[in-house]
Formats: C-alpha cells, structure tokens, sequence
C-alpha cells in the first residue's frame, strides 16, 4: 500500500439554515447552472446538494434534525458558515490507521458519504480549527 497522503480537493462543505434559499443565491448571486436536487441523508443527519463547478464542488448541508452533527454549528452561527473541506484519499481505512499513528481525532467510523464512498471526519482541533472530510475517490473520478 502506498504512503498515506490526501489528494484532490473534492468539495467545500458550507452548512446553511436553509438549503433552497442557499440554491437560489449560487443561480441567482453566482449564476451557477449545475445545481443536484436536494436530497436527504437521514443517517448523517442532513439535507444535501451539491453546486458542480468545472474543478470542485460546493456541498450545501442543512441539519436534518436537533441530533444533526451540525446542528450546533447552526445554533452557533444562524446564518450558516463554511463548515468543512473535503479531499480524496485513496483508502479511508488506511486514511483511518494513519491518523491515529500521527495523533490526530478520527470522528466516529467510516460510513458512506454523499459521493456514495466511505468517508471520515478529523477533528477540527488538529487542522488549525478546520474540520477535514477524507472520502474515497469516487469510481471513474480522477
Ligand atoms: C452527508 C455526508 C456529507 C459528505 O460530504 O458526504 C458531509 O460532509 S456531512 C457533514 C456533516 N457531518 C459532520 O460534520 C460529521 C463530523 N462532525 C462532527 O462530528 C461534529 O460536527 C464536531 C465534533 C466536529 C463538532 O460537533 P459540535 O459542534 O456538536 O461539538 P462542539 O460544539 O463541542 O464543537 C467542538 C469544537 O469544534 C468547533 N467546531 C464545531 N464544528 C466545527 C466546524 N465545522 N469547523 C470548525 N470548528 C468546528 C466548535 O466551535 C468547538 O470549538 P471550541 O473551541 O471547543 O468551542
Ligand atoms: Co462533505
């Protein structure tokens, strides 16, 4: 297995009160044409879309519910704020394995992502208050 390392940024991930009203401000504000449908992800806790642009994407989440993982972030910050940023890693078990050896907090286990890959959070403390998403590249996606 090859040396642990992220690679591409795949997403910015911006938490919002209010996903359709987050939509319509990247049409409207930024001209964005190529925005998902919403959709739920009940067992992460959120609604999500995405905006696709030419070399990333913008992830929009908004909480589900009050057990949301996000939730505080909203009570915290009503407007919603950027929340995460997200890059492809080649094998989030080994992602996983390499954390704990460099001393960072993996944040539960890996589970499956909006991509439809396995993803995990590290802690926002050991990347100078952000949180990162590691999630396994998608197939076909390089
Ligand atoms: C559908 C999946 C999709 C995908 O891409 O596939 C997603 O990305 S879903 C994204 C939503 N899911 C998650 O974020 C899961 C991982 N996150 C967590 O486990 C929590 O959000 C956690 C632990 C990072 C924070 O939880 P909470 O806010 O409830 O805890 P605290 O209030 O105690 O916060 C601890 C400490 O961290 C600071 N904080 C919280 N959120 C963030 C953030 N997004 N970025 C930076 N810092 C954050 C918070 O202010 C506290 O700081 P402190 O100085 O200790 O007050
Ligand atoms: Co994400």
């Amino acid at each position: 297995m090859s040396e642990f390392k992220i690679g591409p940024l795949n997403h910015v991930g911006v938490a919002v009160p209010d996903l359709e009203e987050a939509c319509e401000t990247y049409r409207t504000l930024y001209g964005a044409t190529d925005i998902t449908t919403p959709f739920d992800m009940p067992e992460q806790g959120v609604k999500v879309c995405f905006v696709n642009l030419p070399n990333s994407q913008i992830e929009l989440i908004e909480p589900l519910n009050e057990d949301s993982p996000i939730h505080n972030f909203i009570q915290k910050n009503p407007k919603g704020g950027q929340h995460h940023v997200c890059f492809e890693v080649d094998d989030v078990h080994q992602a996983v394995e390499e954390m704990g050896k460099r001393g960072a907090t993996v944040l539960g286990k890996p589970r499956i992502g909006a991509h439809g890959t396995l993803i995990i959070f590290v802690h926002p403390k050991n990347s100078n208050g952000v949180l990162i998403e590691l999630m396994e590249t998608p197939e076909g996606h390089h």
